[in-house]
């Protein structure tokens, strides 16, 4: 149905690993999407169809700053495929082989590498308030169990990650079942994202991830982030491995001294387009 004030606004669909986002610039021309309307754009039936949606905008301390919206509309501070993708346009834009993020996670450095694009994500948050839990608990290894997992990590990359390290067939197919259900455990008063980790080696993780706010993805950075540290953590690997995703292979190097954690892999763009949001714009719920 044609709406009356069309308005074909141009966005930009990335992926890494098959992690998708629409991606919108109001770096020249403002933007703002209410949560119904994210969730509309975002439903793979009756909207473009992501895991998560971008809106760029300019930033005095950063070469772009980005707003990171969850499928379900969500807000959240950090996306490591996002930011990496984010970060391929903009060098692209500059012919630059560098560049600055800004996030509400932190202002994140950005570089072309063989494999695609490295991001340094920060620091990882190791502490219960950090996640966060509502209350005190070893995040190396939890006292949290729910049918046939337990004993999970718990590490923030600026967005909460549970970690749980199990590859008996038995946890594998409880994880279907049992992550949407610890995404919004009362433990985690922000929810949380959950991960199946398998350790095949010290510099080799494979990974399944249930996304906090867009379900099974075929790839999560910051969850190969967290992956990582709840594995070295605990002495399963070194501070540096290649996760494995349904979607493809990322690097992670956790630089212990320097206290930040390198993310590097593909960063691809697919497609231009353009849409009407008029006919998106769905009334907030009165
Ligand atoms: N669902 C995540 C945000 C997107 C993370 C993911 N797509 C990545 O590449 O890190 C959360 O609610 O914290």
């Amino acid at each position: 149905m044609a709406s009356t004030n069309s308005e074909r606004r141009p966005f930009v669909k990335m992926h890494g690993l098959g992690n998708d986002f629409v991606v919108f610039d109001a770096r020249q021309a403002p933007l703002a999407l209410s949560d119904a309307t994210v969730r509309a754009l975002a439903d793979r039936h009756t909207g473009i169809g992501c895991d998560q949606l971008i809106i760029l905008r300019a930033s005095d301390d950063a070469d772009v700053a980005m707003e990171i919206r969850n499928a379900d509309g969500s807000t959240v501070a950090a996306c490591g495929n996002a930011t990496r993708c984010v970060a391929r346009l903009v060098m692209g834009e500059r012919g630059a082989e560098q560049a600055v993020i800004e996030t509400a996670a932190g202002l994140l450095r950005a570089h072309g590498s063989g494999a695609g694009v490295a991001v340094d994500m920060g620091p990882p948050g190791l502490d219960w308030q950090d996640i966060p839990l509502a209350e005190a608990g070893d995040t190396r290894r939890l006292d949290f169990t729910r049918g046939a997992l337990g004993d999970p990590g718990a590490v923030s990359m600026g967005n909460p990650h549970l970690v749980f390290f199990q590859d008996d067939a038995v946890a594998v197919q409880a994880f279907e079942t049992l992550a949407p259900q610890i995404e919004r455990d009362p433990l985690f008063p922000e929810r949380i994202n959950v991960s199946l980790a398998r350790v095949d080696a010290p510099d080799a993780l494979a990974l399944t991830v249930w996304e906090r706010g867009a379900g099974f993805t075929r790839a999560c950075g910051t969850a190969a982030c967290a992956a990582l540290v709840a594995a070295h953590r605990r002495g399963l690997t070194g501070p540096k491995a290649r996760v494995g995703l349904p979607g493809g292979m990322l690097m992670v190097t956790w630089d212990v001294a320097g206290d930040s954690v390198i993310l590097a892999g593909p960063a691809d763009l697919s497609f231009f387009g353009a849409v009407d949001l008029a006919a998106y714009e769905i009334e907030a719920a009165a």
